[in-house]
């Protein structure tokens, strides 16, 4: 053990006690860490609040340690805060996120299980080769289907296009950016051929993240934006997809066997 207390999570293995979690949830927005936190786990200590990245420890249900820690939007600070976690003992990660269906079947409200990524993300880039797979951890996706399933929350699985931006990358021209360049026009139905469910921007480095260093990594977002629609958030039911989510990867992290 070592008291080393991490740069940018702002905490290290010797805050975690004598029976440190291996297993963390991620989410994008610090608020949503607290929600998990003040809602789902048991015993709660909050860790740091650092750059807005709030982690909190606590204890599942059936008395399982757990983090609920946050990533930032986007894959550099994602990278960032999954170095650190996987240096203080963290084995397996569930992240949490919205994201935006491209296809029409996948309403708001309802939950994507990504399966894989198309990853056209540059941090991902220098963790490995842009042609490495993007692939979620198996049986951590099985228990969240599982778990979809128990709670009976619409789910989707299938493969999430994970960009870098927001507005340009998901093809938002609704923004201070209408010009979009010419490689991004039509993606979105390029990507709906291809069989992509949603976008959104942290899952695909995860997932290659996963791979290099040997961690297990599913992610659960919910829906928040129809974009065979609109490019709009859909504020009056973020909260469900939200909580949806939460449920599900709550639900898996206390039934997934832990190595
Ligand atoms: O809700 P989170 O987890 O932040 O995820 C999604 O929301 C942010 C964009 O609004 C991006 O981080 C995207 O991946
Ligand atoms: O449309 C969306 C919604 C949430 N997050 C994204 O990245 N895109």
């Amino acid at each position: 053990m070592t008291n080393k207390r991490f740069y940018h999570i702002g905490f290290g293995q010797d805050d975690l006690g004598s029976s440190p979690p291996k297993i963390a949830l991620l989410s994008g927005d610090p608020e949503r860490s607290r929600l998990i936190a003040q809602t789902h786990l048991q015993d709660v200590r909050l860790l740091s609040e650092n750059r807005g990245l709030n982690s909190y420890m606590g204890y599942l249900l059936n008395g399982r340690p757990i983090l609920s820690a946050t990533s930032g939007m986007g894959a550099p600070s994602l990278s960032i805060v999954v170095n650190e976690l996987v240096q203080v003992g963290i084995q397996q990660i569930i992240r949490i996120g919205t994201c935006g269906s491209i296809q029409a079947y996948v309403p708001v409200g309802s939950i994507v299980i990504s399966n894989a990524a198309l990853c056209r993300q540059g941090a991902a880039n220098d963790i490995a080769p842009v042609e490495y797979p993007a692939a979620a951890d198996p049986f951590l996706t099985v228990a969240l289907v599982q778990a979809a399933r128990e709670l009976q929350v619409e789910h989707y699985i299938g493969i999430t296009a994970s960009v870098d931006t927001f507005y340009e990358g998901q093809e938002r021209t609704d923004s201070a950016n209408p010009n979009l360049m010419r490689s991004l026009h039509g993606i979105t139905e390029e990507y709906q051929r291809l069989n992509v469910l949603n976008y959104e921007m942290e899952c695909g480095t995860l997932f290659k993240m996963a791979g290099v260093y040997q961690f297990a990594a599913a992610a659960v977002c919910g829906v928040v934006a129809q974009r065979s629609v609109a490019e709009e958030i859909m504020l009056s039911q973020k909260d469900i997809a939200i909580k949806n989510a939460i449920a599900t990867a709550v639900h898996a992290a206390a039934n997934f066997e832990l190595s």
